[in-house]
């Protein structure tokens, strides 16, 4: 009889039809990593590098069945989150979570795509912050999306980490803040700023990439750590790992797309 011991890892997240981020990113993430995905799709949108479309939840009871469909055979070791749409479906992943056994939960609290469309209502941010937050192991709010959640303005690294401080004590255990601009002399870097549970912070910095190549960095980034979590890595590792390999998919780019084209998951070693 086969086991069901092979890391497993479960994205809850929408798919992005042109394949550059949502569900499609973090299962090439999971795979670049040697770990087996699945997903929960809780919509999709129709969309490409220049923009989306049209976008489409789907019904709350087919979420319940893909939840109880994978709780039902696999051995699920930890969980992401990405788009969420509105505070429905939010709640609905809640209780789903709650109900089954899927290890522990990295929520990225994705508002807005590369190109600016919206993929989380306005008036979720509160079921979110209330809700879903409470459960993460890891948050990985972008720069933009972390100002949304503490609901103030950055202007410099100490508003950076006042707000991570704050995003932990709506019960997240360890946060990363990413993409801060951040000079080391002449050198331009994309810092990432990290508070784990134990109260140790730090930042995490790779050079600036100059590309419009940019799709799917937020999802790649949060689903390996997912990845290396189900691997049973240390939260510090993982995120270290998450923030080297994310680099190498955005530094050598593929030419798919004409704007916002997608990463190259290829290049995860
Ligand atoms: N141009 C770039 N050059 C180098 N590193 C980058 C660049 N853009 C993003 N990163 C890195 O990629 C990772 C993903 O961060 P990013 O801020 O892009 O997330 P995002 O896609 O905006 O997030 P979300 O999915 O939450 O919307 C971070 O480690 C960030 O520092
Ligand atoms: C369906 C879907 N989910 C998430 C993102 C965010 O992508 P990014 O990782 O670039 O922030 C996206 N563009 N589309």
């Amino acid at each position: 009889m086969i086991t069901n011991s092979f890391p497993q890892a479960l994205t809850i997240a929408g798919s992005d039809s042109d394949g550059s981020a949502g569900v499609q990113a973090d299962l090439h993430a999971f795979f670049s990593r040697h770990v087996y995905g699945s997903s929960v799709l809780i919509a999709a949108v129709a969309g490409n590098s220049y923009g989306i479309h049209a976008s489409h939840s789907f019904p709350l009871d087919f979420i319940d069945a893909e939840f109880k469909a994978l709780a039902e055979d696999f051995q699920i070791k930890a969980a992401k989150t990405g788009m969420l749409s509105d505070s429905s479906l939010i709640k609905n992943i809640v209780e789903n979570y709650q109900r089954y056994h899927f290890g522990p939960l990295i929520v990225d609290p994705v508002i807005t795509t590369k190109h600016g469309a919206k993929l989380l209502e306005d008036a979720a941010i509160n079921t979110l912050r209330e809700k879903l937050l409470p459960l993460a192991l890891v948050a990985t709010p972008n720069y933009s999306e972390a100002q949304v959640i503490v609901d103030f303005e950055f202007h410099d690294q100490a508003d950076v980490a006042k707000a991570a401080a704050q995003i932990q004590k709506l019960g997240v255990k360890d946060v990363v803040i990413k993409g801060s601009h951040v000079y080391q002399g002449d050198q331009e870097t994309v810092s990432d700023y990290v508070l784990l549970a134990d109260g140790s912070h730090y930042l995490l910095s790779e050079k600036y990439v100059d590309t419009t190549h940019i799709n799917g960095t937020g999802d790649t980034f949060s689903a390996i750590i997912t990845a290396e979590i189900a691997k049973n890595k240390s939260v510090r590792d993982a995120i270290a790992i998450a923030k080297r390999v994310t680099y190498e998919a955005i530094s050598n780019q593929i030419a798919v797309g004409h704007q916002f084209g997608p990463i190259n998951h290829w290049a995860i070693k």
